[in-house]
């Protein structure tokens, strides 16, 4: 698996939100967008999985030029992403919403052709909760969990749909240190089975301990690009972005 980002730019108005961006993602890699406030993380991020449509630029998936694809043809492809669980889907038991997303990547579910309703198979369901932590919580209304459950539903929802890039815009926001580390553990494994992962992320734990390559955007722009220790020790890093005080040293 390959993704080939060359050339990406979008502006709104006179905002230049994202500049002539390039990198390469390979299966296995966790790549880190990583900047300050404003810096084009988010844009970038809707670019490439189809929400927003770039200026100019290209998004190559294993060759395939995928740029004017919609974000349903991309996931289709592989292209997939964590969504927030929404209101709608508070409603559903832990249990019904991975259900879903297992009976998902099968397209005859939905067709009818298996004629079982829109059910996973049940050993299958039991033992992708037990992959995600979640057996003891099939039961539990996903609108009752607390945050870092809930964070884990959405990613064992996500990675039921097999993605073979699975893009994440803030995975671990408003989670204690110790849940963030949990969650991205399980990410982490994931790459180590061929995944690969993009996700743009403000706690530096995370970004040092998970992230095999760091992407650094500067109002728009690439600045950094390189191995977590290189860019935590990259003066231009350090003063355009991070300041002093918020480089750790990488875990
Ligand atoms: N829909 C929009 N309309 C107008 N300007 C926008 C829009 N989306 C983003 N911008 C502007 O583009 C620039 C980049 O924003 P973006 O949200 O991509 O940055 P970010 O790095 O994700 O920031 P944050 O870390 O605060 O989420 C900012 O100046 C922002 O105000």
């Amino acid at each position: 698996m390959k993704l080939v980002v060359t050339g990406l730019s979008k502006s709104f108005g006179a905002v230049r939100a994202v500049e002539d961006v390039g990198f390469t993602l390979e299966g296995g890699q966790m790549l880190a967008l990583i900047g300050p406030n404003g810096a084009g993380k988010s844009t970038c991020f809707q670019c490439i999985n189809g929400q927003l449509q770039p200026d100019a630029g290209r998004i190559a998936f294993d060759g395939r030029d995928v740029t004017r694809l919609s974000v349903a043809a991309r996931a289709r492809l592989g292209l997939g992403r964590t969504f927030q669980i929404a209101q709608v889907a508070a409603s559903l038991s832990v249990g019904q919403h991975v259900a879903l997303a297992l009976a998902a990547r099968d397209p005859g579910v939905w067709h009818g052709v298996r004629g079982r309703g829109a059910g996973a198979d049940p050993a299958e369901l039991h033992a992708w909760l037990e992959r995600f932590d979640l057996g003891a919580l099939a039961g539990r209304l996903c609108g009752e969990l607390p945050y870092p459950e809930l964070k884990r539903v959405e990613l064992a929802s996500a990675l039921a749909l097999k993605p073979r890039v699975l893009l994440m815009d803030e995975p671990t926001a408003g989670m204690t240190r110790a849940d963030r580390r949990g969650l991205m553990a399980i990410v982490k494994q994931e790459a180590a089975g061929g995944l690969a992962v993009l996700f743009t992320e403000h706690s530096m734990d995370v970004v040092f301990g998970f992230a095999d390559k760091v992407l650094v955007l500067v109002r728009g722009r690439v600045i950094a690009e390189g191995a977590p220790r290189r860019i935590a020790e990259d003066p231009a890093v350090r003063a355009a972005y991070l300041g002093m005080a918020a480089v750790g040293a990488p875990a």
